[in-house]
């Protein structure tokens, strides 16, 4: 299916939300913000990308230059100068910035993809409740913290909730929108139909640990890794057996090393925090030897496995 083109028509005939959400500020260019950012500049929406470091930012713009190329050659395969204009004029919605109270200054919706530490993201809450203008909706992408524990920083609690997307962004088809206690109904229809006008098919969980996906998936990420630490079986062994087995596309030792091992350990280090009887999300010794070796999966070159580095 040409997929982007139907997302430019989402968003083009969508005009309520074209009166509500024009311009997107999306905090934090890793990996989650950088896929993020790709997908509102492709739906047409004037996108700015905000980093603490502009190292980051460069290699993100890189990624993203990349990412549309290869959707450019799938959807444009007989029409490589209308691939070339997709690419060049999504590259052009997205600017970058360091400075995220400046960013959040003109923007209609944050959507903030920055560490998953809740102090982090506190600090940063704060001063964007302070600089963004009254009608701007605040949106936090965390994998694993409670969305009220998030906005308790702000005063709009109205206008905030979760957009929590998967990684990796241009692919992964869903979104879950969460509502926090306070979540207005109108804020709640606009990130249903901005999540929408991006592509995705949105999905609605109570603001519970792990909304749907993660709360199945650390569990079981969680047990595959102990699996492999107790010797029952390699790491390898453990993902062909997933793959082939219950026909996943990666194996989850393959997944967590994709997805990151810092943010596993953050997610799994938070909820023992929160729910210290629960043995599921006991710390598990080989993931944090590996995290203090500077080993956070693909990422950083070497985790379960190891990678080549871009
Ligand atoms: C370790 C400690 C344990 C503690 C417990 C904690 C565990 C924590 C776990 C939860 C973490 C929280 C994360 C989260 O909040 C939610 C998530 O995001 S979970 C991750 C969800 N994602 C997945 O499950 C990914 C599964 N994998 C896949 O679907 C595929 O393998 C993948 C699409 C990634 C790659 O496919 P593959 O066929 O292997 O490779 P290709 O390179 O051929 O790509 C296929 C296809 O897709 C296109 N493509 C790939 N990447 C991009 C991109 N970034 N942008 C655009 N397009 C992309 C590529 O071009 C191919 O297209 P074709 O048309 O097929 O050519
Ligand atoms: N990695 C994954 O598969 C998924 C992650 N998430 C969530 O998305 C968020 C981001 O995760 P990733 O993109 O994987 O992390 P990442 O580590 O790739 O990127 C985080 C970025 O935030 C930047 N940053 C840190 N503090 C900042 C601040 N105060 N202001 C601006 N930028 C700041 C860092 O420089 C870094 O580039 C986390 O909350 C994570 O739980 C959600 C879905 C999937």
């Amino acid at each position: 299916m040409n997929q982007f083109r139907v997302l430019a028509r989402n968003f083009s005939s969508s005009s309520a939300l074209q009166n509500t959400v024009k311009n997107v500020t999306v905090i934090g260019g890793g990996l989650m913000g950088s896929g993020i950012a790709q997908v509102a500049a492709q739906a047409g929406q004037n996108v700015t990308l905000v980093d603490v470091s502009s190292d980051v930012l460069v290699k993100a713009q890189k990624s993203i230059g990349g990412n549309l190329s290869r959707v450019a050659k799938k959807v444009y395969k007989d029409k490589p100068q209308e691939g070339e204009k997709f690419v060049s004029e999504s590259l052009a919605r997205i600017k970058t910035a360091t400075d995220p109270v400046q960013a959040a200054a003109s923007a209609d919706l944050v959507v903030e993809a920055i560490v998953e530490n809740i102090g982090v993201k506190h600090q940063l809450f704060q001063k964007l409740d302070e600089a963004a203008p009254a009608h701007t909706i605040l949106a936090s992408n965390t994998s694993s913290l409670s969305i009220n524990d998030i906005a308790s920083v702000v005063k709009r609690k109205d206008k905030f909730g979760g957009l929590h997307f998967f990684n990796p962004v241009p692919v992964m088809r869903l979104l879950e929108v969460v509502r926090g206690a306070e979540t207005s109904d109108a804020t709640y229809k606009t990130m249903m139909e901005w999540g929408k006008a991006v592509g995705k098919t949105c999905i609605t969980c109570k603001d519970t640990p792990g909304f749907v996906v993660n709360r199945l998936l650390v569990p079981y990420i969680a047990e595959a890794v102990r699996l492999f630490e107790r010797g029952d079986a390699s790491a390898r062994d453990i993902d062909i057996a997933m793959k082939l087995g219950a026909g996943y596309p990666m194996g989850p030792l393959e997944l967590a090393d994709y997805v990151g091992l810092d943010t596993t350990k953050f997610i799994l280090d938070g909820w023992h925090k929160k729910y210290p009887q629960e043995t599921l999300f006991k710390p598990i010794p080989l993931v944090d030897k590996l995290v203090s070796e500077g080993k956070f999966g693909v990422k950083s070159g070497e985790g379960f496995y190891k990678y080549e580095k871009k």
